[in-house]
């Protein structure tokens, strides 16, 4: 088999929250033309990113409940295979980690790994920044600084949320901590896609000096010791207004190292899924799908950050569910 027919492959990747699904969106959106197979890695136990990404159902797979940079791997390696057998359905091959994943670790298959270079050809990894977060991610972790080291394109996210001085501030910080990647910004109205796919792994890879190169391609296996994630299901309906004050109060006086919460909420008398997500201390409600008449409404919520308490989470969770007076 000849390098050329190998399929391209871009990397999504970004810390918690950094707006990958919806840049996902916007790419599903961008290339509408061209056929996209999509890998959705989450952390938790509940996938719901798969739910948000508007794909084929048949494009669209999701490795849930570990990260692909150090526990998928095996899982990574089949599917990679399946949709090599199905290759005639798919131009190109898009894979969103998660927020915490070490890209050079999903990157690695791609570049070191004997076989899988021959069928894929790892074009960019492309390293989502949360201009409003990015700081504070910067201070208290350690995954979003491997994420900006190692990527070829940071692209700087929701930009409508800082002012022109902040963005250029954020231009030179992630400068500083990778000079040779091509920083640029936009937000989930407007993102720069052509730019993004003129520029691609070997032009940046070639410019760089062979000692940096060397450096980029570094393994660096580790299990997030300290983040952790919480998972909960629940048949019973909520209140909307009841749980969206609850998770306001929570998020900024209870819960410092929350840093994601993801929830797809069966409302009392509502049609419609409600998703409601939080970026930090930001929390953000908005309509998803009708709930389909033959499905059980069933509520997940994903919570990642650090030192969780189970009992006090599910405890503030059940106290939102609607009650009848
Ligand atoms: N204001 C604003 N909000 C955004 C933008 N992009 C994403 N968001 C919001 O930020 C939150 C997180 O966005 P996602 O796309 O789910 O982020 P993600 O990186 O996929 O999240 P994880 O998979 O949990 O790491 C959601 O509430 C989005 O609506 C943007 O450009 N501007």
């Amino acid at each position: 088999m000849s390098v050329t027919a190998a399929k391209p492959v871009t990397i999504i990747t970004g810390f918690l929250g950094a707006g990958k699904t919806t840049f996902l969106n916007g790419l599903i959106a961008y290339k509408n033309t061209e056929k996209l197979a999509v890998i959705e890695n989450e952390f938790g136990l509940e996938g719901i990113d798969g739910q948000l990404v508007i794909c084929a159902d048949d494009k669209l797979f999701e490795l849930s409940n570990g990260c692909l940079c150090c526990t998928l791997n095996e899982d990574f390696y089949s599917l990679l295979e399946v949709l090599w057998e199905g290759r005639e359905g798919f131009d190109e091959l898009v894979i969103e980690t998660t927020g915490i994943a070490n890209p050079a670790s999903v990157a690695a298959p791609f570049l070191t790994n004997a076989n899988v270079p021959y069928y894929y050809k790892l074009k960019r990894v492309i390293c989502l920044v949360d201009a409003r977060n990015i700081e504070q991610q910067l201070r208290e972790t350690d995954e979003a600084r491997n994420q900006i080291s190692f990527s070829d394109i940071l692209l700087i996210t929701k930009t409508d949320m800082v002012t022109a001085e902040q963005l250029a501030y954020i231009g030179k910080l992630l400068k500083g901590i990778n000079p040779l990647a091509v920083v640029l910004s936009g937000h989930r109205e407007c993102y720069p896609f052509a730019e993004i796919y003129q520029t691609s792994r070997n032009a940046i890879v070639e410019a760089k000096s062979p000692k940096v190169a060397n450096r980029t391609f570094t393994l660096q296996h580790h299990q997030h010791e300290d983040l952790v994630s919480l998972s909960f299901n629940f048949n019973e309906p909520f209140d909307l207004q009841l749980l969206s004050h609850r998770l306001t109060v929570f998020l900024n006086f209870q819960a410092k190292d929350v840093y994601r919460v993801k929830g797809i909420f069966n409302i009392h008398e509502q049609s419609q899924k409600i998703i409601i997500q939080s970026v930090m201390q930001d929390l953000a409600v908005a309509a998803g799908d009708i709930w389909a008449e033959d499905t059980e409404r069933n509520s997940r919520i994903v919570f990642i950050g650090k030192n969780l308490n189970p009992a006090g989470f599910e405890k503030m969770l059940r106290q939102c569910f609607y009650r009848h007076i």
